[in-house]
């Protein structure tokens, strides 16, 4: 039996899991949609552009663990490579395929189109190599196999992007039959430095006075989150997140103790992490923003640093050691100690008192919060956009099982509409996305609302207009940060035109959110935006102090020498 390339490529999304993929068509990549077309169990998913596209996939990678997208050469590769960029920095698999030229133009010095207008055809092919962790051209079919494999099993070992050209004369024509083999590479263990490491945290660990554990963002990654938990209650100890690990531990577990960010940690819980005697941190990552421009007290002679593949414990580094096997092999070596819990049960902030809506009360960003959490059940998903809306997001409690999702080591605004597209499609069916976007961030990809329509997904989003970049203003306000106001919730019917079902309102009180959100919640076959009015001053407290801190790093004087 044949295959063409691009039914083979189709063959081997299925098989990774992938049942809709993103594209934008143009003439280099036509033929091989077609190809797609043919797999019924695959389903074709039209953007509005190439970044929203790639938006998309980042959300559908975070829901599905895996997503592909397909686009045209050079206008199409090079509006999408931001998001990939970010795809690559927040860990998720993406196979992403843009159309190439025809393998005769180089040879018969041809210039073409969409191109730079001269007759050299790799420069997507470079720039995507700098921010994918696979990236490769096909212009012969007899290694397309090889590389299209590559290119998947590289993408899953690694939790990274990858990048495929395909020549647009190659995608309709005949392969080798496509052999089922195994894609997922395991990742390397080194059985020695596994028990060392796990040998000397524990002695760390159980010698420790008041020792606590932290979950990181990359506990998700490398599928950790069930042995942090088992280490979790192994031990006893208070157990913290940090701000991009939200949700990867249960908010409602008796040893949560909040999100742990530093100086803008919640209540108690920054005391508690800082004067421990010992810390283990599983899948951290130690960013200026995480770690409040630099000002988290994070002492090296108490942590004990759990990454994706290799342990750092103070003066010793154990390499090929996976975090899951690490964490779960870990628990069975822990005695039980309360200390850091039983410190934080004494200040536990008492449960606040759930305030009365008042009616005609204009919106404060804190009730609205309140208010959020309050509609949240454990088949949602909370996703955050960059702004204020991290701050508001990581305060808000989650049920058990309510997913949270958030672009904070990438921070590329606007990414939350293609990733609430994409995580909504994933979830179809299973869970309800509830977006947090600030009027920013939206006003630079809000075009895929009318995706979100055309498909018929019912998200609820958020939009929080505050009349500019807040979160600039904090940091370092200017005019710049200004920005020319628009009608949100009046966009809903221009998206819709004649046959969407969308629906959009503003409110400005507690009463009109109350009912909108009522409304929303009963909303079906297409999304809800329901545009918030807030004072351009109003935003949340931990903002004004982590702002402070980050424009602090960014403004240190250059280093001499
Ligand atoms: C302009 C910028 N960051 C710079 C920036 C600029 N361009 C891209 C793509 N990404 C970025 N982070 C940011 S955080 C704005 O405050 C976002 O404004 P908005 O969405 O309105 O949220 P807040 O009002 O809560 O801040
Ligand atoms: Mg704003």
């Amino acid at each position: 039996a044949t295959t063409t390339l691009g039914s083979y490529l189709a063959t081997r999304l299925e098989q990774i899991g992938i049942r809709h993929y993103f594209a934008v068509p143009g003439d280099y990549n036509l033929v091989l949609l077609d190809q797609l077309l043919e797999n019924e169990n695959l389903e074709f998913i039209g953007c509005c552009n190439e970044l929203n596209l790639g938006y998309a996939c980042d959300g559908y990678a975070r829901a599905n663990g895996v997503a592909a997208g397909f686009v045209t050469f050079s206008v199409g590769g090079l509006s999408a490579i931001n998001a990939i960029a970010g795809a690559y920095a927040e860990d998720l698999p993406i196979i992403f395929v843009s159309g190439g030229p025809n393998t005769n133009a180089g040879p018969e010095n041809r210039p073409l189109h969409h191109t730079l207008g001269e007759v050299r055809y790799r420069y997507q092919l470079e720039m995507f190599r700098e921010v994918t962790a696979y990236a490769a051209s096909i212009e012969h079919l007899e290694d397309a196999p090889e590389k299209i494999d590559r290119a998947i099993h590289v993408a899953l070992r690694h939790r990274k992007p990858v990048y495929l050209e395909i020549a647009c004369n190659l995608a309709g024509l005949d392969l080798p039959a496509a052999p089922n083999q195994q894609l997922a590479a395991p990742v390397p263990l080194d059985e020695a430095a596994l028990d060392a490491a796990v040998e000397n945290a524990a002695e760390r660990l159980n010698n420790a006075v008041k020792p606590v554990l932290v979950a990181g963002v990359k506990l998700r990654p490398w599928d950790a989150t069930k042995e942090f938990l088992e280490l979790a209650e192994a031990t006893g100890y208070a157990v913290a997140v940090m701000p991009n690990a939200k949700g990867l531990f249960p908010e409602n577990h008796p040893q949560y103790i909040g999100t742990y960010w530093g100086p803008v940690s919640s209540p108690g819980c920054g005391e508690v992490v800082e004067s421990a005697d010992a810390y283990l941190f599983a899948g951290p990552t130690f960013t200026d923003y995480t770690t409040a421009g630099y000002t988290a007290l994070i002492n090296s002679n108490k942590l004990l640093e759990a990454g994706p593949e290799r342990v750092k414990l103070p003066g010793q580094s154990y390499n090929n050691v996976p975090l899951p096997l690490f964490l779960g092999k870990l628990a069975g070596r822990m005695k039980k100690n309360d200390t850091s819990l039983t410190a934080f049960e004494r200040f536990r902030p008492a449960p606040e008192q759930e305030e009365d809506i008042v009616a005609d009360r204009p919106l404060l960003t804190r009730r609205v919060v309140k208010r959020v959490e309050k509609m949240l059940t454990p088949d949602m998903a909370l996703i955050a956009e960059t702004g204020d809306s991290w701050f508001n997001g990581i305060k808000t409690k989650l049920p058990e099982g309510t997913a949270f999702e958030i672009q904070m080591q990438y921070g590329s605004i606007g990414w939350s509409v293609g990733a609430t597209l994409g995580y909504a499609l994933a979830e179809r069916g299973k869970r309800r996305v509830v977006s947090l976007i600030g009027d920013g961030s939206f006003q630079l990809t809000a075009q895929e609302v009318s995706t979100i329509i055309r498909y018929g997904l019912d998200p609820i989003i958020f939009l929080i207009n505050n009349r500019g970049y807040t979160i600039e203003v904090e940091i370092h306000d200017g005019p710049y940060n200004l920005i020319k106001n628009w009608d949100y919730a009046g966009l809903i019917d221009v998206f819709n035109a004649e046959d969407g079902k969308g629906w959009g309102v503003r409110v400005s009180t507690e009463g009109e959110l109350d009912a909108a959100i009522a409304k929303a919640l009963a909303h079906t076959g297409g999304p809800s935006l329901i545009e918030l009015t807030i004072d351009r001053d109003d935003c949340s407290k931990e903002l004004l102090e982590w702002g402070s801190r980050v424009a602090a790093v960014n403004g240190a004087p250059p280093k001499l020498g």
